[in-house]
């Protein structure tokens, strides 16, 4: 009967009758644990993430006896395609108890981590560590908490992640994927991913050579020669992040306008006594205010919106959790008042929206059309959130006008988000394929981590490295095994949903004006597109929202050309080298 369409549809319905109830209490567990650390519930979750497991492995071994082939409904046959798909569930019990196990440990860790000072307290990363890193100038205390971070979980990790890749890559042998690279890949339904991704790159690096080049010069006149080498990497403590994946934090240090400073909102959201609860209404009233759907009750009960008082540990990075019943939607976040959380929170509440949007379908549909559309949402609302207009019209501005100076100090705060993190974003999933591909050795993941940074980010270590560090394990999506070439994706997308969605919304004028507030117009076009989940092959997605197939730089490249023009102009007049063929750091030339 495996040629029996109609038997896979019973097959189908009974899977998602009972997926339901399995996932629901799956992620229960998962969240009672990230959000109070404790063994009695590491050991719960990692009994429901066993269940869910056996469940996954007794339907998809069923779901590959299928022949599909002469199948009409093409929704059956890709949903079955899917259900084949079982990740580390493929695993024998125990070695998935033990990968299980360690993916527990390095989250935990990464969470748990504290930098303590000589005398007094520990500092945890959020938001102590984050703080210092964000508006130290003195670069002795940044080296003190890059390293102090660096030692506390990187070298940690090294052990248990050597571990974590074996077993990554025997579960996706057992799914029929020559490693785990090719497994995360997968979701991408193309052939030419890589490929793809490298001609992506390759037309933004204009863009991120002039911000690099620029910034080098403003950071070697603060910091002095003896720390930036005008032709070189800039070292990877400085630029106001502790993974140097985006530079807003030094804006004060880099605006092409001093003598026009933005105003700072974080300052005005503190003066208006800005709560966090009051940071998710405003992002709840900027969708439904495109007649999007609102957080139902529950969102607002259960949900953990700032660090416990009673001293719960709890896993801080913020999150969106879908418990795949229907009406239950979480974030958890440490919330502190400020702009860059309530940014932050524009882009977790695009994940709830999508949840609530695809919340009818198929449990197996319930995705973004491709992981990177599902961060691609929140971040297009964040660009009209965070432009001039909207702010002044939420009040969280006060001078009207925007000469063109102020603009390009505007768009150099965009930039120092934006462009920063291309090649920081690319570059997190190239080191991970090739750890899983074995073209990285074990004995050679920070050395080769670091090779990468150079290449890609122009950056160097402060301070000397070895392979008794593991820098890469100090990022949380390294620590969580969380896939992260979805934001390198969603860079590019998100600046083509807006300029869909700014049309829709009868917008003229340069895309870093628009705010599609209030518009159902551009609501609708969104709507249409999240409703569907992962039903669709994304490149029909695509095609529904921007009238294009392709993925293409030319919306980013539009925002950017008037900060482009003024940052080509200022390197030519300073003389600036693109790029940096003095390619070690200062303390490397020293000794
Ligand atoms: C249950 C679960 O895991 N749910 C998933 C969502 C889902 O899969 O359904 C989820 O919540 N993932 C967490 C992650 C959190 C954040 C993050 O980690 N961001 C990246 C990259 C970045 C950087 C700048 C930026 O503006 C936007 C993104 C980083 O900070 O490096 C924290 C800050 C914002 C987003 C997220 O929301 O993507
Ligand atoms: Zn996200």
């Amino acid at each position: 009967e495996f040629y029996n369409e109609t038997v896979a549809k019973a097959f189908l319905q009974f899977y998602e009758h009972t997926t339901q109830v399995v996932w629901n209490e799956f992620m229960e567990a998962t969240w009672n644990y990230a959000t109070n650390i404790t063994k009695k519930n590491r050991e719960e979750m990692l009994h429901k993430d066993s269940e869910r497991s056996q469940h996954m492995l007794y339907f998809g071994t069923r779901a590959r006896l299928f022949k599909t082939s002469r199948f009409h409904d093409v929704a059956v046959k890709r949903m079955l395609s899917k259900l084949q798909n079982i990740g580390k569930a493929a695993l024998p019990q125990d070695e998935l108890r033990e990968y299980n196990k360690l993916l527990a440990y390095m989250e935990t860790t990464y969470s748990m981590a504290q930098v303590c000072l000589s005398e007094g307290p520990c500092l945890p990363l959020e938001p102590d560590l984050q703080e210092v890193m964000a508006t130290s100038r003195d670069q002795k205390e940044l080296l003190w908490a890059w390293q102090g971070w660096r030692d506390a979980v990187g070298r940690q990790l090294r052990i248990t992640f050597e571990r974590y890749v074996q077993l990554s890559n025997k579960a996706a042998k057992l799914n029929g994927y020559k490693d785990m690279g090719a497994l995360w890949r997968s979701k991408y339904e193309s052939d030419s991913l890589e490929q793809d991704l490298e001609q992506l790159y390759q037309e933004l690096q204009p863009l991120y050579l002039n911000l690099h080049a620029y910034v080098r010069r403003a950071l070697h006149r603060h910091y002095g020669p003896e720390l930036i080498d005008p032709r070189g990497p800039i070292p990877a403590h400085l630029l106001g992040n502790m993974w140097s994946q985006s530079w807003v934090n030094i804006l004060d240090l880099v605006l092409p306008f001093p003598r026009k400073p933005p105003e700072d909102i974080t300052k005005i959201m503190k003066s208006q006594h800005w709560k966090p609860s009051k940071m998710f209404e405003e992002a709840d009233k900027f969708f439904t205010s495109l007649g999007l759907l609102s957080a139902p009750p529950d969102f607002w009960k259960k949900s953990m919106m700032e660090r416990p008082a009673d001293g719960r540990e709890v896993e801080c990075h913020a999150s969106a959790w879908d418990f795949y019943n229907g009406k239950d939607f979480r974030i958890k976040k440490c919330t502190e008042v400020t702009i860059e959380d309530l940014l932050s929170i524009f882009h977790q509440m695009g994940h709830i929206q999508y949840f609530l949007q695809y919340k009818n379908l198929s449990v197996i549909f319930r995705a973004g059309a491709n992981p990177a559309f599902e961060e691609a949402v929140g971040s297009m609302i964040t660009l009209s959130a965070s432009s001039h207009k909207h702010l002044l019209n939420r009040g969280l501005l006060s001078h009207q006008r925007q000469d063109s100076e102020e603009e390009v100090n505007f768009l150099m705060g965009i930039a120092l988000e934006k462009i920063a993190f291309i090649p920081f974003a690319y570059l997190m999933d190239l080191f991970r394929w090739k750890v899983f591909d074995g073209t990285i050795r074990k004995d050679a993941y920070n050395q080769e981590w670091w090779n990468l940074r150079l290449k890609y980010q122009g950056l160097c270590p402060p301070v000397p490295r070895t392979e008794d560090d593991f820098d890469p394990g100090a990022k949380f999506h390294i620590s969580a095994s969380m896939p992260y070439i979805r934001y390198f994706i969603s860079l590019v997308l998100q600046f083509q949903f807006h300029e869909a969605l700014c049309k829709a919304s009868g917008h003229v004028g340069p895309p870093h004006r628009c705010d599609i507030y209030n518009s159902k117009m551009a609501g609708k076009l969104l709507e249409d597109i999240l409703k569907l989940g992962s039903s669709k092959p994304w490149p029909e997605v695509l095609q529904k929202i921007t009238g294009q197939t392709e993925v293409s730089t030319k919306a980013l490249m539009t925002y950017f050309k008037p900060l482009l023009n003024w940052l080509v102009t200022e390197n030519v007049r300073q003389g600036e080298i693109l790029g940096w063929p003095d390619f070690s750091c200062t303390f490397e030339g020293k000794n």
